[in-house]
């Protein structure tokens, strides 16, 4: 059986690689990853400059997952740039990932800037999760910013360009969405981001377990994964089969990829499973998808991809 994929007809010889955020914050981790079974990496979201992110403690494990209110914290757009560049001289045929987040409509396109002038051949994948102006949701929640950065983008930027997103809970906000996004030459969109603004409590201590924002963070792990494959298969169904899809969240078994793929991801990306566990996870993640194709008689993804059975 193959576990190879292809986005944007860049071939991978793996669908499982890491989230942006996590084992990506610099070239130590970023090297561990190109070095394991991952098919490729993404790099922490840069901005124009490093970022040092809140105090901590900012992450937290709990049984079910992760709670994170990191803050940004990154050395800065061009730092990823530059090891991206020296990284693809030694593997010219891997294709990588670089994540970028601006603050703004303009410094999104000052990123994408920098990134066409650095000659970067890979993906970039801007992340949409990213604040807005104060007293607006993030910029993932708010439509019409979305469609005005996207527009805004695309007048100067040709490379490949994926999206990130929160994740959404109300039907009309996937058709909303993917009404925008479908009028756009997307790569990918990568469902989802955390779930915004959740509490983990220790109750010994009768208090929160992060400190920045009064314990409210990004929830991630196994509490997200039915949010998660909704979303997937939500713009799986509605957006041009141009747009793929990246699947993220509550990945920590091969049963989750398949899952996964089976709502028409053609990548899936992994975070609090891989903190926890380390590179190593995708190794093992692999072998458990390929055992479960094994089982099921499929050769490659394409035999089960977005192939999710309804009850008539
Ligand atoms: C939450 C933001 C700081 C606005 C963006 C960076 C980010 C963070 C982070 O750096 O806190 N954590 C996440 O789970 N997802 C993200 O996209």
């Amino acid at each position: 059986v193959s576990t190879a994929t292809s986005i944007a007809q860049k071939k991978f010889d793996n669908c499982i690689m890491n989230a942006s955020g996590v084992w990506c914050y610099d070239e130590k981790e970023l090297l561990e990853v190109d070095k394991s079974k991952a098919a490729s990496f993404v790099t922490k979201s840069g901005t124009l400059q490093a970022r040092k992110g809140n105090p901590k403690p900012r992450y937290f494990e709990t049984n079910f997952g992760s709670i994170n209110s990191m803050g940004l914290p990154n050395q800065g757009l061009e730092y990823y740039l530059d090891f991206v560049q020296k990284i693809q001289q030694q593997n010219p045929n891997k294709t990588y990932f670089v994540s970028c987040t601006g603050f703004n409509v303009q410094e999104d396109v000052l990123l994408l800037e920098k990134v066409e002038n650095s000659g970067f051949k890979g993906i970039v994948e801007l992340n949409l999760s990213c604040p807005n102006v104060p007293g607006k949701p993030q910029t993932g929640y708010d439509f019409e910013t979305v469609d005005m950065i996207l527009k805004t983008v695309f007048e100067n930027y040709e490379g490949l360009l994926g999206v990130k997103l929160p994740p959404y809970f109300d039907i009309v906000h996937f058709d909303q969405m993917a009404k925008i996004l479908n009028k756009y030459p997307l790569t990918y969109v990568n469902s989802v981001n955390s779930i915004g603004n959740g509490l983990y409590i220790d109750d010994a201590q009768e208090k929160v377990v992060i400190k920045p924002k009064n314990g409210f963070g990004g929830i991630g792990g196994d509490y997200i994964k039915p949010t998660a494959l909704a979303n997937v298969h939500a713009f799986y169904q509605r957006l041009d089969p141009k747009i793929q899809i990246i699947g993220t969240g509550g990945i920590k078994t091969g049963r989750d990829v398949f899952e996964h793929i089976l709502c028409g991801a053609s990548m899936v990306q992994v975070g609090t499973a891989l903190m926890k566990e380390g590179p190593g996870v995708f190794e093992r993640l692999t072998h458990e998808l390929e055992m479960i194709m094994q089982s099921k008689g499929y050769e490659k993804l394409d035999d089960f991809k977005g192939k999710l059975k309804y009850i008539e």
